[in-house]
């Protein structure tokens, strides 16, 4: 038996703790500031950017969005970053990746104060991820984290092979699954056989952005499989990763592209922004 996963359920029940946790930080005078850096017009960014800022304005959080031109000098973007982590009025700061390629990706998230890192791609935070250590996390890694809890995977000693390596979800969310004891394969696109690999695995987690590209002789009977893919096929219909029909039916739990990991994503990151206003009010001098 398949069980498809509810992505947008799943993400509206998380959210349903947050209206008491807002409301809280309000009656202190504070209300919860995330800053969406989008450098340059991408379509496919500015579709997640308008569902993370519908979700924040519904929430009550106060969500801007800074656009800057896909020409903007590093200098300049830095020199933004620098006025965000100066002003105590923000609390959460992300840059939507990807940028355009004359901009310096490690510089930019290094930049970024890691008491603000909205999405826990800083240096600082990705140590503190991989030491084991508490700190904010990055949303999509976090999210499947939750799916996974909420579906009652089991994940001490399981298998769990993660096909990419990014900065946004392959490294992390390898970290996150070892720091709950599973057996962590990192795999990525000079992986000799993948599907040897992929094929031992019970947990498979995929993001390359290749559409269909899991396919059902890459999946042991029983496995979970979690999609990270968001992929534009030439009708401009969404999929994902995982060739879903020929999967689903050898998996235990899939998720599907869309409603599957990305309204997830959207969830932990009003989550990560009233965490991190939370300790910036804790840590406030009186
Ligand atoms: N600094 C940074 N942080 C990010 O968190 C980040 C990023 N850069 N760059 C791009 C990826 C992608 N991402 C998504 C956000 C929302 C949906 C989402 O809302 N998905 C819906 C709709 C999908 C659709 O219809 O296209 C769904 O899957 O059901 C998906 C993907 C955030 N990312």
């Amino acid at each position: 038996m398949t069980t498809v996963v509810d992505g947008r359920a799943l993400a509206n029940d998380l959210l349903n703790a947050l209206p008491p946790r807002i409301q809280s930080l309000q009656a202190q005078g504070v209300v919860p500031a995330l800053r969406i850096i989008q450098v340059g017009d991408d379509p496919a960014s500015t579709l997640y950017i308008r569902n993370k800022e519908r979700r924040a304005a519904k929430l009550g959080i106060d969500v801007a969005v800074i656009q800057l031109p896909a020409t903007v000098s590093q200098a300049e973007l830095l020199a933004k970053i620098a006025a965000l982590n100066a002003d105590p009025a923000v609390h959460a700061i992300l840059v939507q990746m990807p940028l355009p390629g004359h901009l310096d990706d490690a510089a930019v998230v290094a930049a970024i104060d890691p008491a603000k890192d909205a999405d826990g791609f800083t240096p600082t935070n990705a140590g503190r991820l991989w030491s084991g250590d508490p700190g904010p996390v990055p949303a999509t890694p976090a999210g499947i984290m939750a799916i996974l809890q909420r579906y009652k995977v089991p994940l001490r000693g399981a298998r769990a092979v993660m096909v990419g390596r990014s900065r946004i979800v392959g490294r992390p969310m390898a970290a996150m699954l070892l720091n709950a004891d599973a057996t962590v394969t990192v795999a990525h696109s000079q992986t000799k056989d993948l599907a040897s690999v992929t094929r031992t695995a019970d947990i498979v987690i995929i993001a390359v952005g290749i559409p269909h590209f899991l396919t059902a002789a890459m999946v042991k009977p029983g496995a979970v499989v979690i999609d990270v893919g968001i992929d534009r096929l030439a009708d401009g219909k969404v999929t994902g990763d995982v060739d879903f029909a020929a999967v689903a039916p050898l998996t235990s739990v899939i998720t599907p592209v869309p409603r599957g990991v990305g309204p997830l994503t959207v969830a932990e990151l009003m989550i990560q922004t009233v965490a991190l206003t939370e300790s910036q009010v804790r840590h406030e001098p009186s």
